[in-house]
């Protein structure tokens, strides 16, 4: 096969959404344990009080990891049990929690990516403007600080935010995602400020490697969505739609981190319309002077778009009901629409395996030769049961033909480094509950939370195995 000796083979999780324990050892409230107990915000008001129990169980946990041959575990740290108000007073046994968990990766072997940021802002800190608030943005750089002098002895691989867009645009755009917001103006800015974050957690981290602080091998990047657009049709229309969803979609997410800039006419029009972003004095030179050594891509899907003149929904499929999503979209600007020659999960999400290889094929032509890692790919399932035995196989399926685009990528010269499937266990889906599984392991759920191999935790085991010659 094409893949590197060094290519990673490893697979992700979330903090919230696998650790529960979201008020053990001194751990402070996020802005998800907020807002998950607020009455209809998630599929039937599940939580990540508990999610998979890793937090008690994270050996036992590590052992398949091990079993299953994983080189690297991709992980987010949860700021509140760290710092449970956010800044000033650490939490020494959150701190333990993590370095405790980094050892245990270690002693077998596997390396360990921390995500920073995945979604689970302080409570505290949202009670003072959250994102909005410049005060969020140095104790961002504070609690990163304190992650690279505790962790960066043994974590070399470091991403400072995963998937802006989500929790900006759901945040502050669509609503559905803590604070709740429908306001663009309140949203760019506070975008603005995760983008300064991430610059000012790259400064700190090239500080540390220059003072020896840290080892210099690390890397430091961003991890975002990616997800192809392709117009409905060739009407002008349609592509000029398809260029805006581009332009909002991927080109405002990226070039702030791989270009130290936005994309000059969006940002035209965002000032014109509502003038924001503001920009401080330090704010170019910080974007421009702190390009991150690699991007994570998240990807699941591509999205078809067509011009849209009329309809401004932003409901999404939260049941697994297969077409029961409504077309999704920004009156004015773009809307997503079906193929009918496409095939979908039961979300309503393509399946295209190219989608993989052509994105970052796109991100290269933009951002030139960049380092790559795919920190996210999976088929949210309900996964069937077959004679006690997990029988995934579609996910077998959706794997097995992304990694094929993963080969033809590297094929292609793309500079993949490796691949992280969403997820390695079992977890919380934010809106969707634990009906969307997305892991190699199952949890049953109505057994206490035992864990059980399913089919496709063998068939990775034999990828990881022959280095994807066996896929
Ligand atoms: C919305 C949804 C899903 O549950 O299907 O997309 C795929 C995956 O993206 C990740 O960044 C989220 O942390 C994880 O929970 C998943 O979230």
């Amino acid at each position: 096969s094409a893949f590197p000796d060094n290519f990673l083979w490893g697979a992700a999780s979330a903090a919230y959404q696998v650790e529960g324990a979201h008020n053990v050892d001194g751990k402070g409230p996020s802005i998800w344990d907020d807002f998950s107990h607020q009455p209809g915000t998630t599929h039937e008001g599940t939580n990540g009080d508990v999610a998979a129990d890793h937090y008690h169980r994270f050996k036992e946990d590590v052992a398949l990891m091990a079993e299953m041959g994983m080189q690297s575990y991709r992980f987010s740290i949860s700021w509140p049990r760290l710092f449970p108000s956010g800044r000033g007073t650490v939490n020494k046994a959150g701190v333990k929690f993590y370095s405790d968990l980094i050892d245990e990766l270690i002693k077998y072997g596997i390396k360990p990516m921390i995500t920073l940021y995945h979604w689970d802002l302080p409570q505290a800190l949202q009670d003072i403007g959250g994102w909005e608030s410049r005060e969020t943005v140095e104790a961002f750089e504070q609690y990163a600080a304190l992650c690279y002098q505790e962790f960066g002895d043994r974590v070399s691989l470091w991403s400072t935010f995963n998937e802006t867009l989500i929790f900006i645009g759901m945040g502050y755009f669509t609503g559905a995602h803590p604070p709740g917001l429908s306001d663009p103006k309140r949203g760019i800015q506070a975008c603005h400020h995760v983008f300064i974050a991430h610059a000012k957690a790259v400064k700190t981290f090239r500080e540390y490697q220059h003072q020896q602080r840290i080892p210099q091998n690390g890397q430091i990047g961003f991890v975002n969505v990616m997800q192809p657009h392709e117009p409905i049709t060739d009407k002008p229309e349609d592509i000029a739609a398809c260029k805006m969803a581009d332009d909002l979609l991927t080109h405002w997410l990226y070039d702030p981190v791989l270009k130290g800039e936005y994309p000059s006419h969006i940002l035209n029009i965002t000032q014109l319309t509502w003038g924001v972003p503001v920009f401080s004095l330090e704010d170019d030179d910080l974007l421009k002077n702190n390009i991150c050594d690699f991007i994570g891509v998240n990807y699941y899907k591509r999205e078809w778009i067509a011009a849209n003149p009329d309809i401004s929904n932003t409901k999404i499929n939260t049941t697994g009901n297969k077409g029961s999503g409504q077309e999704f979209g920004f009156k004015g600007l773009f809307k997503f629409v079906r193929n009918p020659k496409s095939t979908y999960t039961d979300w309503d999400w393509e399946i295209y395996p190219e989608g993989l290889c052509v994105g970052m094929q796109r991100l290269k032509e933009r951002y030139g030769d960049i380092p790559f890692y795919i920190t996210e790919n999976g088929l949210g399932a309900k996964d069937p049961i077959i004679d006690g035995e997990i029988v995934d196989q579609p996910r077998i399926d959706y794997l097995s033909s992304h990694t094929d685009a993963a080969e033809s990528a590297i094929k292609q010269g793309i500079d993949l480094r490796g691949y992280y499937p969403w997820s390695f266990i079992d977890l919380l889906s934010w809106l969707n509950g634990y009906q969307k599984q997305y892991g190699f392991v199952y949890v049953d759920r109505e057994n206490n939370l035992q864990r059980k191999r399913k089919k496709s935790f063998f068939w990775y085991q034999e990828v990881i195995e022959s280095n994807g010659a066996k896929r």
